[in-house]
Formats: C-alpha cells, sequence, structure tokens
C-alpha cells in the first residue's frame, strides 16, 4: 500500500489511460485554449460532460469569463498539438499550428479532431486546486475516418480508426 501524496497519486493516475483534448474559447476576453485529459461523460440528458481546469492555469480567467467553449478531442497524428497548448507557449503561437472553424457558438473547432463538441457551461463547482466545469452539449461534429489517440503511462497511444478492433483483441 502506498500513502497518496501528490507524487503517488500522480503516480497512479498516469495509469488511467484517458483521451486527450484542446478545449478552446472565444469572446470579449479574447481566445484562449488548453490541454485537457481531465474530460469526462456526466449525463446523457441534457447531453453534458465535465472538464478540469487548474485555477492556476493563464487561460483560468478567459474561460471563468466566457460560458462557452469547445472539446476538441485529438485524433493520431495530432499529439504536437498537446504540447503546444499544454502551457507556456504563446496564445497566437498555439492556435497557429493548426487549421480552426468557427463552432456554432464561435469557440474554434480543431479541423481533423477526431470529436468536437460546442458546448455551454452550466455549472462550475471549485474543488482543490481545479474548477470542474459542467457543460451542456450543444452540437457534436465527427471525424470518422481518423484514428483514436491516449494519453497513458506519460506518453502517446495511437489506437485502430472507429469500427476496428486492436489486432489479436476481438471487437
Ligand atoms: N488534471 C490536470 O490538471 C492534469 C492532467 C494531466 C496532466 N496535467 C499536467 O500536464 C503535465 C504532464 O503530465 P503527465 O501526465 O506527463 O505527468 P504527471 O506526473 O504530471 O501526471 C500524471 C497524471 O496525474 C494526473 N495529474 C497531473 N497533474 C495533476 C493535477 N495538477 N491535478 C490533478 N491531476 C493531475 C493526470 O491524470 C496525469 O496524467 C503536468 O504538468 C501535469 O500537471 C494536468
Ligand atoms: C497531456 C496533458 C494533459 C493535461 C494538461 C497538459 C498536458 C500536456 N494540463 C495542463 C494544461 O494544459 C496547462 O496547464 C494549460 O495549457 C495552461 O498552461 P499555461 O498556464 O497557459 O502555461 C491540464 N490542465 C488542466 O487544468 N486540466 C487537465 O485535464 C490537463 N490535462
Amino acid at each position: 500500500m502506498i500513502r497518496p501524496d501528490k507524487a503517488a497519486f500522480r503516480d497512479a493516475m498516469s495509469r488511467l489511460g484517458a483521451a486527450v483534448n484542446i478545449i478552446t474559447t472565444d469572446g470579449p476576453a479574447g481566445r484562449a485554449g488548453f490541454t485537457a485529459s481531465a474530460v469526462c461523460s456526466v449525463t446523457d440528458s441534457p447531453p453534458t460532460l465535465l472538464i478540469c481546469l487548474n485555477r492556476s492555469a493563464s487561460v483560468w480567467p478567459v474561460f471563468t469569463a466566457h460560458r462557452h467553449l469547445c472539446v476538441n478531442t485529438l485524433a493520431a497524428g495530432q499529439q504536437d498539438l498537446a504540447l503546444r497548448f499544454g502551457g507556456k507557449t504563446p496564445m497566437e503561437e498555439r492556435f497557429a499550428a493548426a487549421r480552426w472553424n468557427d463552432g456554432v457558438d464561435g469557440c474554434p473547432r480543431l479541423e481533423g479532431a477526431l470529436l468536437s463538441c460546442d458546448c455551454q457551461v452550466s455549472q462550475v463547482v471549485n474543488v482543490g486546486t481545479h474548477d470542474i466545469l459542467f457543460c451542456t452539449i450543444n452540437a457534436i461534429t465527427r471525424n470518422d475516418d481518423s484514428h483514436g489517440l491516449v494519453w497513458f503511462d506519460r506518453t502517446w497511444h495511437p489506437l485502430p480508426g472507429i469500427g476496428q478492433p486492436l489486432p489479436g483483441i476481438p471487437g
């Protein structure tokens, strides 16, 4: 058994494979985006997901000022974007690395993403260092020709395409 200090907690969490997303927003406070793996389905009625955002992130004031955002789930081949949006890089350089379309609420939608969800923030709950943003989904854009991508054990793992099981594992 290991006492769950910060390092032990992170080591344990590194074993939870996760999709990685670029969360974007645009509006009066400007355009902003950050990388998030702490994204999760909450309920299908109404369609809701949650995002955990560290309140110390440079993007926090922008996401707090806006009520809309877009969750762009990275496809295999888009992993460089996760590092660009994962901190320290100036905002214009982050967005310059990819092509974007306007979502229904005006937030940047990533071209070629596995999935993009245009969302409205319905509720915010503070837990420790993070805000949990509960988001109602207004529109979904899917790209079924791309391959999935998982962050597991602090590195990338490409997945097969939609409807294609992993070799050796029955679907
Ligand atoms: N939820 C988050 O805020 C979160 C999640 C993943 C990564 N990150 C950040 O990305 C960078 C690279 O992360 P990594 O996965 O290579 O190694 P890491 O050792 O920093 O993190 C391992 C795992 O611990 C969890 N984690 C990390 N920082 C956290 C935080 N502040 N709050 C809650 N959970 C956290 C995540 O599940 C992460 O995959 C780090 O700076 C990390 O803080 C933050
Ligand atoms: C793979 C991966 C996954 C995550 C992150 C990073 C990386 C590389 N980061 C960190 C987050 O992207 C970073 O803090 C923001 O970009 C803000 O950085 P700046 O404060 O703008 O430099 C992150 N932050 C957060 O608040 N919630 C999350 O779920 C994640 N997940």
